[in-house]
């Protein structure tokens, strides 16, 4: 049995928290709005967020030195624009000998840093080649159900990529291990662009045709500038790649594909964000991939067509006859090519 905290306490906190209970493990999960840890501790619920009952064994904490004293693990859930916030306030509880494991997704728009380079940067205490991140095809409303799941957990260090592959594993949630963090991370964080790009597409009342378009193309840019920063262009054939990749963009769970899906139906963004009332990570990753896409000099045109419609109010049907009308070309330059230049 292990002490963990688990930092943030929104839907996916909440299904990770729940995995790691039913592991037998001291679960503490922290929110940093004290009436939400109130209602989860007498409730054990966290309505709004996850609609299932949650182990009397987990407690939730609102003060961060609680949540984090004696654990041997912290697993950092908060969107990712709170990285930052909440991994300053955390440097100071931690030890070298704790694992600290990530679960969030997203790239920061103009440093374009992933993640685990954020919490890096945050965290004078903590060396980055002991940095984990765990992501795959997992919505938290099925996670918490127990319903089959797998993942990958990926870390520069191999012992902690499998301190965090046995904190987890159990008989609905299989956990895989990957050297790669690098692709993992962009696989996690690009991924949720598409999304977005598929539930506009059926907001437009477009078919499984297009769909299945926009996920295979996708991927080639998601790999196109994954490999381009040094990723294998495996990964992107894995869970972390192509398995959240469709699970994203098919599932009615998915935010990003239900805040695209209203895009697609003419809604403008910041009434979609609104309504959505939860993290819809693909809107600054979207920023953030456009630029990388300029800096790396890299094609993305669903990427950039997507940007045009969140940030330069370009109408959905213009970007969509504007992606289809491009020069014609061969096809098998993407994945294929790099998956053939390294076994070649
Ligand atoms: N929901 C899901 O099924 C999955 C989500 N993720 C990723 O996990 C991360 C978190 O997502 P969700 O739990 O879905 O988000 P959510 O929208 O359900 O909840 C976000 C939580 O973060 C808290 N929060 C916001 N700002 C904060 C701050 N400054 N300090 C501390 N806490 C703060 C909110 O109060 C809320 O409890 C995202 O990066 C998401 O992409 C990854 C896999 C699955
Ligand atoms: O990453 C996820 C599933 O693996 C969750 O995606 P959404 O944020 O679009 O719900």
């Amino acid at each position: 049995m292990s002490k963990v905290a688990v930092l943030g306490a929104g839907s996916w906190g909440t299904a990770l928290s729940i995995v790691l209970a039913d592991n037998g493990h001291d679960v503490r999960l922290w929110t940093h709005r004290k009436e939400q840890a109130d209602m989860i501790n007498s409730s054990h619920k966290n309505e709004k967020y996850l609609e299932i009952m949650i182990p009397r064994t987990i407690k939730a904490h609102h003060d961060l030195a609680k949540a984090v004293a004696d654990v041997s693990v912290v697993v950092v859930v908060v969107p990712s624009k709170a990285i930052r916030e909440v991994c300053t306030s955390l440097d100071q509880y931690i030890t070298k000998d704790i694992t600290i494991v990530h679960a969030s997704k997203g790239i920061e728009p103009e440093s374009l840093k992933r993640i685990s380079e954020m919490i890096d940067e945050e965290m004078d205490n903590y060396a980055y080649e002991d940095i984990a991140v765990l992501s795959g095809p997992s919505h938290a409303e099925e996670v918490g159900k127990r319903q089959p799941t797998t993942v990958t957990v990926s870390s520069l260090n191999e012992q902690k990529a499998e301190i965090i592959q046995d904190l987890f594993i159990n008989e609905a949630f299989r956990v895989y291990t990957s050297p790669d963090i690098l692709g993992v991370e962009l696989g996690g964080a690009l991924k949720n662009i598409i999304a977005l790009g598929a539930g506009i597409s059926d907001g437009l009342g477009y078919g499984d045709n297009a769909k299945a378009a926009l996920i295979t193309r996708g991927l080639a840019e998601i790999a196109r500038l994954g490999t381009s920063l040094g990723a294998n262009p495996l990964t992107f054939l894995g869970l972390p790649g192509v398995g959240d990749l469709i699970v994203t963009c098919t599932s009615v769970h998915s935010r990003n594909w239900r805040a695209g899906n209203l895009l697609g139906k003419g809604r403008d963004l910041d009434e979609v964000l609104d309504q959505m009332g939860m993290v819809v990570e693909g809107v600054r990753t979207t920023k953030a991939a456009h630029q990388f896409a300029e800096k790396q000099q890299i094609e993305m045109p669903i990427t950039n067509g997507i940007y045009k419609i969140l940030f330069e109010n370009e109408k959905p049907k213009t970007v969509v006859d504007q992606l289809m009308n491009r020069t014609k070309r061969e096809e098998m330059d993407d994945l294929a090519a790099l998956l053939s230049k390294k076994y070649s």
